[in-house]
């Protein structure tokens, strides 16, 4: 007889995420059950999936174990392995926190980007969770021009390495960028070899921005915590601002379909980014169900 498996759903800023605990990393997790347990009408749904390990048991991560004892083992809805994901991490904080694993205060995350710094701020009065605040490491600018099109627009693109890869294209309306019901087009094909997630900007005000974006591997998501950092560093350079030149932090406002990041590049190049994170819902997977999925 098969037996369940336990699930939680969460999101950060509606960047949503199923997660599976699975401290031991004993489940088989292939892109067909991932893929499948995202699916929004025949699964759970989900833009991603956040499978918990520890880091000593997975060997992606056991060499962090050290310095951080939970791996975030991120997939794509699609099924595919992304290097990093922002508001994934903030929700896979917080489910270590609902779970009684960590504290408020800091924590350290595995991730394929690397061990990534986490503190999650105190609960306010009414009880209501505090904002998660996650050093996402620096932002690599690579040169070279860049563009990406959708329809019969074309803008052109700053390329930011954030781990993980995105062009910034900065338009005069967000309405410009279509329905994204497919991925938009990038030019050279040598700058993204394993695809782009794109973010097409518009300003709001001084230091403000608002985006829209594209995700490799989950289509148009209502935000994305790594592209909100690489709006910003772009944006700065755009502006003139550079925290390393400077000395100042820069600190930029993102609004995204499903709420709103803030971002601040320091001196030193890291960045941060504060946001909200929830669970919505526990429950159990059909083990069985989950079995008859081609892994
Ligand atoms: N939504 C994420 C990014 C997830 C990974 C991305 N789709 C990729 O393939 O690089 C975020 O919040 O950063």
């Amino acid at each position: 007889m098969s037996t369940s498996i336990a699930f939680l759903k969460g999101h950060g800023t509606e960047n949503d995420f199923v997660i599976v605990p699975d401290p031991g990393n004993t489940l088989d997790l292939g892109p067909g059950r991932v893929a499948a347990l995202c699916d929004r009408r025949a699964g759970i749904g989900g833009d991603g999936l956040l499978h918990v390990v520890r880091s000593a048991a997975h060997p992606q991560a056991v060499a962090m174990a050290a310095e951080a004892e939970w791996f975030m083992d991120y997939r794509n809805g699609d099924g595919s392995i992304a290097e990093m994901c922002g508001n994934g991490v903030r929700v896979f904080a917080r489910y270590l926190q609902r779970a009684g694993l960590v504290g408020e205060g800091d924590l350290a995350v595995a991730t394929r980007g690397g061990v990534k710094r986490v503190h999650l701020a105190k609960s306010a009065a009414d009880g209501s969770p505090g904002e998660i605040t996650v050093a996402m490491g620096r932002a690599l600018l690579p040169g070279g021009a860049v563009t990406v099109g959708v329809g019969e627009r074309e803008w052109p693109a700053r390329h930011v390495d954030m781990g993980n890869p995105h062009a910034v294209a900065f338009v005069e309306d967000l309405a410009h960028a279509g329905e994204l019901s497919t991925a938009p087009r990038f030019a050279p094909a040598a700058a993204y070899p394993e695809g782009v997630n794109v973010e097409f900007v518009v300003d709001r005000g001084p230091a403000h921005l608002a985006l829209r974006v594209h995700e490799r591997g989950s289509g148009e998501t209502r935000s994305c915590g790594t592209g909100a950092c690489a709006v910003a560093v772009a944006a700065a350079r755009r502006d003139g601002v550079d925290p390393a030149v400077t000395g100042t932090p820069a600190t930029y406002t993102v609004d995204v379909p499903g709420g709103r990041l803030v971002i601040t590049e320091r001196p030193d190049g890291e960045i941060e980014m504060t946001g909200p994170a929830e669970i919505v819902a526990e429950g159990e997977i059909d083990g069985a169900w989950f079995e008859n999925l081609n892994a």
